[in-house]
């Protein structure tokens, strides 16, 4: 499979070693600088740029019908116009928070937990998210996700970061070093609490994520999850 990776830092570096390791060629490295973007190369296109550049390099593939995996987080605000540019021109897509496998887990747990607590008025529930101090975004696009899991099975209407407010999940977004990414939920009450934790030790298993759902999006047209990917119940 011949793949363009649009960003090539941190995690661009990491999909790198492990579609090459899987028998795939990189045929395109395209950075804010790149001036022709060779789009008749590509059987796909991965995105872990940056909130400003993701929209932009995401629908120029789809104008190409190039599909394209986006872990890009921060640009959701224009989600919803990505998809529709990507119907309009048969492409393919699949936007994730987070692509490993434990959080795409952790994501079905979440929801589960957040059933059985719903209706529980003595638990209250919050988050808290830790990555390294060069993000850009915060909240982390997963503790959104996982934010909208509890929202989907409660009664509780939003999320804020660091505030504290009836029926609204808070969450506390931490930077600290080189972390590469730990999520934990927790629910409280007087006599004691409950906690869901993931820890992500290093980013192999958001780099081979985005490389599986990049094999699995050939031939396909629309928009996808990694539920899908993975086939998980
Ligand atoms: N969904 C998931 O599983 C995961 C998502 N992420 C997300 O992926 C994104 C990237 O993370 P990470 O690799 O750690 O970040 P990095 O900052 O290490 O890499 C981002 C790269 O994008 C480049 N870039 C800037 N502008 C453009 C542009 N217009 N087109 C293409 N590339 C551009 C940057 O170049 P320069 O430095 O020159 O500006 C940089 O090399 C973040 O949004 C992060 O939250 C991260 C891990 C997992
Ligand atoms: O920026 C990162 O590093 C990460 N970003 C994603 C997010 O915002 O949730 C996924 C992972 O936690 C690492």
């Amino acid at each position: 499979m011949n793949i363009a990776l649009f960003g090539y830092g941190k995690m661009g570096r990491m999909i790198e070693q492990i579609a090459q390791d899987r028998g795939h060629t990189i045929v395109a490295k395209v950075d804010v600088d790149t001036k022709e973007i060779p789009y008749h190369k590509m059987d796909v296109a991965i995105d872990f740029s940056t909130p400003e550049s993701a929209f932009d390099n995401i629908t120029g593939c789809f104008e190409h019908k190039v599909p394209v995996i986006c872990g890009t987080t921060g640009w959701l605000s224009n989600y919803d116009q990505a998809v529709s540019i990507c119907n309009k021109n048969q492409s393919g897509f699949i936007y994730a928070s987070n692509f490993s496998l434990g959080v795409n887990i952790f994501f079905e747990l979440n929801s589960y937990l957040a059933k059985m607590m719903s209706g529980l008025e003595q638990y209250n529930v919050s988050m808290e998210e830790i990555h390294h101090t060069q993000k850009l975004d915060a909240p982390s696009g997963t503790a959104i996700t996982l934010a909208e899991g509890i929202i989907a099975q409660s009664d509780y209407k939003g999320w804020k970061l660091d505030q504290e407010e009836n029926n609204i999940i808070p969450i506390t977004s931490k930077r600290e070093g080189m972390v590469p990414g730990t999520h934990t939920i927790s629910y409280g009450s007087s006599v004691d609490s409950i906690e869901i934790k993931h820890t992500a030790h290093n980013r192999e298993g958001f780099a081979l994520g985005a490389v599986i759902a990049s094999e699995w999006i050939q031939g396909k047209t629309g928009v996808f999850s990694m539920k899908d990917v993975l086939n998980l119940y």
